[in-house]
């Protein structure tokens, strides 16, 4: 059996736990398919291509607005996909080669499972003999993969998730989409932009559950004229045939479609690890546990990312794999994760950002609270964008003006939310942030602070 100073599980995030201060040492990578994980080759890297080529889409159609002449011929998604998969593909292959050629790292091409204490078992996928390796170190960073509820699974039926639909050969002439969360909301957008109908089954009454009350409501009416929504409508079975699906609902209703995307969230890896041969516990929801140092119950093995995460972003799996990062060179000096204050988009039209409680939240705490909400519209910068539906709202603490939540939605929402990320995490109360820096006059952040002095704490 090979033994290492340290072991990775997980070339997406994990492969980030690696720098030279580990080239005098010996470094295993374990991952069985691409490098740089579900980010760069199956999540976010793509799909926000593929959602900038829909605003690009969008935009050309939206030109008589603006007095412009211009005519959509089409978005020609051959030619989009190939741009966007050539680049996070030749990404990923250099990724991997960079690894390769360092004289310290090992890379083990195949699937690893624990067998004892920090030791592991890796299947080749070309019949190759297992290896054996084990680790003084081992950090668990294997991510998570989409759940496909079990009447989906069992249909023998097609279907996409996020997965392989940004590869498909063609936009569906109608998808329906299984869920109204994240991936459905920008997915819908993508394939809309490129010429599919969609359709939405939801068992929420609104989409973006979990978001503000104001944000869900919203983007459900804009969404209800592009798209044909079954809100509150639980998916029962799935039947028809390859290109012609029929999902049947829980009022027996129908639903018809060539193609099927399953956008139901997303499962930790964890339980495909065999961890309790290596003493690792787990929350109830599988989730491998971890201190806030990113610790497992395992001494020497830690965690990172969606496999153990509460938030599946890849922003929170970065700084995870930072906080490793220094906790393996400074055991007496260890840094802290907290996911108190993480800001989050979803990259759709219109898009959203969002950072800290929501209204509910507020109201479900007890706080005494005040919310102040400022149209797009009504700023100059909107009117150049001939914007209407975007706005800010603000929730502040009356009294002491302290932020407690925000949600942006409208154009560069996942850039605008950073000024109040930036101010919460800080402690800068509304009336500072409004009072004391300057704000661009007329950009679109005037929104923001408008919002602010509309809190009258
Ligand atoms: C469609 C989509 C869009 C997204 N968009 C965004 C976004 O815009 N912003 C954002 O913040 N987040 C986004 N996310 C979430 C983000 O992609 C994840 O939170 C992040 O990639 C998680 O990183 P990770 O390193 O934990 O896991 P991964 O990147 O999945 O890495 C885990 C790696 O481990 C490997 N692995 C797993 N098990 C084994 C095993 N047993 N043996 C060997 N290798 C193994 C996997 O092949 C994988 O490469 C998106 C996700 C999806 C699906
Ligand atoms: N922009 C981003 O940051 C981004 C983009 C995509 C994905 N992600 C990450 O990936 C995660 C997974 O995304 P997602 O959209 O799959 O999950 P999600 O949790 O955002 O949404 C899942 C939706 O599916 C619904 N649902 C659950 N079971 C269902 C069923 N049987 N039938 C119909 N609907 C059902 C839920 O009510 C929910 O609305 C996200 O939570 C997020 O952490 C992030």
């Amino acid at each position: 059996m090979r033994r290492f100073d340290l072991v990775v599980l997980g070339a997406g995030s994990g492969n980030m736990v690696i720098d030279d201060s580990w080239s005098d040492r010996r470094v295993a990578v374990i991952e069985h398919n691409a490098f740089g994980g579900t980010c760069l080759n199956r999540g976010c890297i793509p799909s926000k291509m593929l959602s900038y080529t829909a605003e690009v889409t969008e935009l050309v159609a939206d030109a008589p607005t603006y007095d412009v002449d211009a005519r959509l011929e089409g978005m020609r998604w051959p030619d989009v996909r190939k741009r966007v998969f050539d680049r996070t593909d030749g990404t990923a292959a250099e990724g991997e080669q960079g690894r390769r050629s360092e004289d310290f790292v090992t890379v083990y091409t195949g699937v690893a499972r624990f067998t004892g204490p920090r030791r592991l078992r890796i299947e080749g996928e070309d019949g190759e003999d297992p290896v054996e390796i084990e680790g003084d170190q081992v950090v668990v960073a294997a991510g998570s993969r989409p759940s496909v509820p079990p009447p989906v699974q069992e249909s023998g039926l097609p279907f996409h998730t996020s997965d392989t639909i940004m590869r498909i050969d063609a936009p569906p002439r109608r998808l329906a989409v299984l869920g109204g969360g994240y991936i459905a909301a920008e997915q819908a957008h993508v394939f809309h932009a490129a010429g599919s109908e969609i359709v939405v089954i939801e068992p929420h009454d609104q989409l973006l559950e979990g978001h503000d009350e104001s944000v869900a409501a919203r983007f459900t009416d804009i969404a209800r004229e592009r798209y044909e929504l079954h809100l509150e409508r639980r998916f029962e079975r799935l039947e028809g045939e390859p290109g012609a699906l029929r999902l049947v609902l829980d009022d027996d209703s129908v639903v018809e479609a060539d193609t099927l995307l399953v956008a139901t969230g997303r499962t930790s890896n964890a339980d495909r690890l065999d961890l309790a041969a290596a003493g690792i516990d787990v929350h109830d929801d599988g989730r491998i546990a971890v201190d806030d140092a990113q610790r497992t119950s395992a001494p020497g093995v830690w965690a990172l990312g969606d496999v153990s995460s509460p938030l599946q972003l890849k922003h929170v799996a970065n700084r995870e794999a930072e906080v490793v990062r220094h906790n393996l060179a400074h055991p007496d000096d260890l840094r802290t994760v907290d996911h108190d204050l993480v800001p989050s988009a979803v990259f759709t039209n219109p898009q959203v950002g969002a950072v800290g409680r929501t209204e509910q939240q507020c109201r479900d705490e007890g706080l005494d609270y005040i919310g102040a909400t400022v149209e797009m519209a009504d700023v100059a910068y909107g009117w150049a964008m001939e914007e209407r539906t975007g706005f800010c709202k603000v929730l502040a603490e009356r009294g002491t003006g302290r932020i407690l939540g925000a949600h942006i939605m409208g154009p560069q929402a996942p850039a605008m939310i950073h000024v109040l990320s930036v101010a919460m995490t800080f402690g800068i109360d509304a009336t500072a942030l409004s009072q004391r820096p300057y704000w661009v006059h007329p950009a679109l952040t005037e929104v923001i602070d408008n919002a602010l002095r509309s809190l009258a704490v």
